[in-house]
């Protein structure tokens, strides 16, 4: 029994014999769309899972993976790889980062925790700092969320503000980040207005400017280090819609990839470095892609790379973002307490489990999987494998990533007879999809269902393909 009373004990399943191996295979990205000439999945070849569908529609099930299937605040609310692993690995529905913060916002409740307590020390004599994503995507956190915090933070004593924005362009149109710049200036210049000294101080896009995941590329979180600390950037601008606007200007420029920037005075000083003194909130809500900067900013020992400075602040994260390193040790919303997730019922039951995919999306099958707790749980039932990614290129450049790489790994893992549930993420249209270039996302729609074809071998008793059906704008598509 579990020490409230429940039993881990597992039932047999009423259909699937035992002992035989199941296999997870998440295909990040799909979903069922109508057919257009923007339908990737419909236009590449993808016999694999064409003969799934085909071969067994009584066993062909869709999965509702945004809203509030997924723990989101509103059917509106798009899915994102987050919700649907945590929903998937927990086998339960939570209320997930987005809604709790919203439901802080709504009562007061969170300037009342340990979190904001915590920071408002440093509000009388140092200035307050706020990074994190700048868009209404909902997926890793929201305008209306930091527009609030800002709203509240100076009416409880924050009298220097300091915004550093990381644009979007991924979750949300790319272009909308000009417009989004502009309204944070706007509530920034009110607040000016009120007395408080409130400014942008420095920006970049979240693919090449801290928001990396799972180690991948620790030079993101680097550069984004220089700008918010540091106040180095190779560029500098005396306004945040300035900077956008110009390094838009450059061919291809893409809100995710802009360079880091810092915005100077009529000196060319930085206005916002951070310093002893000050307190820091990341106000993303959701957790991988916050991580590495969380450790940046709390870890005393660190040595991914040269920090020049480590200043004495106070930080806080807008969640917890890891419950198992317990990082960062202050935030402002307590996280979903996703407990009893799948993984732990198998180790419960002599189930044996391999899980395996490629960096970007490894702690997707691990990390999320497992209710956003890194680790095993217990380390001789389960092996988890990481096929490192390609770094330092954009995902469309190579679409077929590293699927082959991680289907023949999952096929070894099957044919090895070692493990009960083999359990994998192929995030080739997910990751290509997200770049908006239609000809590499149909190649990376191939890649996917050739590993399929690799992952289908005969040993196996189940399947379980989960398309993770993300709905966007129809406009998003153009
Ligand atoms: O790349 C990411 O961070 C998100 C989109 O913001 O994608 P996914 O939810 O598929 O991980």
């Amino acid at each position: 029994m579990g020490s409230s009373g429940f039993s881990w004990k597992l039932n047999d399943h009423p259909k699937l014999p035992k002992g035989k191996i199941i296999g997870l295979v998440v295909l990040d990205g799909w979903g069922e769309a109508k057919p257009n000439q923007y339908n990737c999945i419909h236009i590449a070849e993808t016999p694999a899972m064409d003969s799934l569908k085909m071969g067994a529609p009584e066993k062909w099930r869709l999965v509702k993976a945004h809203g509030k299937a997924v723990g989101l605040p509103t059917e509106d609310d798009m899915g994102n790889s987050e919700v649907g692993h945590n929903a998937l690995g927990a086998g339960r529905i939570f209320a997930q980062g987005a809604k709790l913060v919203d439901l802080a916002l709504a009562s007061g409740k969170i300037y009342e925790g340990e979190g904001f307590n915590y920071i408002k020390e440093s509000f009388e004599t140092g200035t307050l700092h706020l990074i994190g994503l700048l868009s209404d995507g909902g997926v890793h956190s929201r305008l209306d969320q930091l527009q609030l915090l800002l709203k509240g933070a100076s009416e409880r004593g924050a009298k220097r503000i300091r915004v550093h924005v990381l644009t979007d362009g991924r979750d949300v149109l790319d272009g909308s980040s000009v417009g989004f710049v502009e309204t944070l200036e706007n509530d920034l210049a009110k607040l000016r207005e009120k007395g408080v000294d409130a400014q942008i101080a420095s920006g970049g896009g979240r693919m090449q400017v801290t928001m990396d995941r799972y180690e991948n590329d620790w030079d993101v979180v680097k550069r984004g280090w220089d700008a918010q600390v540091l106040g180095e950037a190779p560029h500098k601008f005396k306004s945040a819609v300035e900077a956008i606007k110009k390094l838009r200007e450059a061919p291809n420029a893409n809100d995710q990839y802009l360079p880091p920037f810092v915005i100077v005075d009529d000196n060319g000083k930085a206005v916002g470095p951070i310093v002893d003194g000050d307190a820091v909130v990341t106000v993303n809500f959701r957790a991988d892609r916050m991580v590495m900067l969380a450790k940046a900013l709390e870890y005393d020992d660190f040595d991914k790379f040269d920090r020049v400075r480590f200043p004495k602040i106070r930080y806080a994260g807008m969640l917890q973002y890891d419950g198992e390193l317990k990082l960062p040790s202050h935030y402002l919303v307590s996280p979903p307490e996703i407990d009893r997730t799948s993984g732990e019922y198998l180790v419960h039951n002599g189930i044996r489990t391999f899980a395996c995919s490629e960096t970007v999306k490894f702690g997707h099958v691990t990390f999320f999987w497992n209710g956003n707790r890194s680790g095993y749980f217990k380390q001789e039932m389960e092996e988890y494998v990481e096929i490192p990614s390609d770094s330092g290129i954009t995902f469309n450049v190579q679409p077929k990533m590293k699927a082959l790489e991680i289907a023949e790994k999952a096929r070894d893992a099957i044919l090895s007879r070692k493990f009960d549930q083999v359990r994998v993420n192929l995030p080739n249209s997910d990751m290509v999809g997200h770049t908006g270039d239609i000809e590499a996302t149909i190649v990376a729609c191939k890649a996917a269902d050739d590993a399929v074809k690799v992952i289908l071998v005969l040993e196996i008793s189940s399947f379980f393909f989960l398309l993770l059906i993300i709905p966007f704008p129809e406009n998003f598509k153009q």
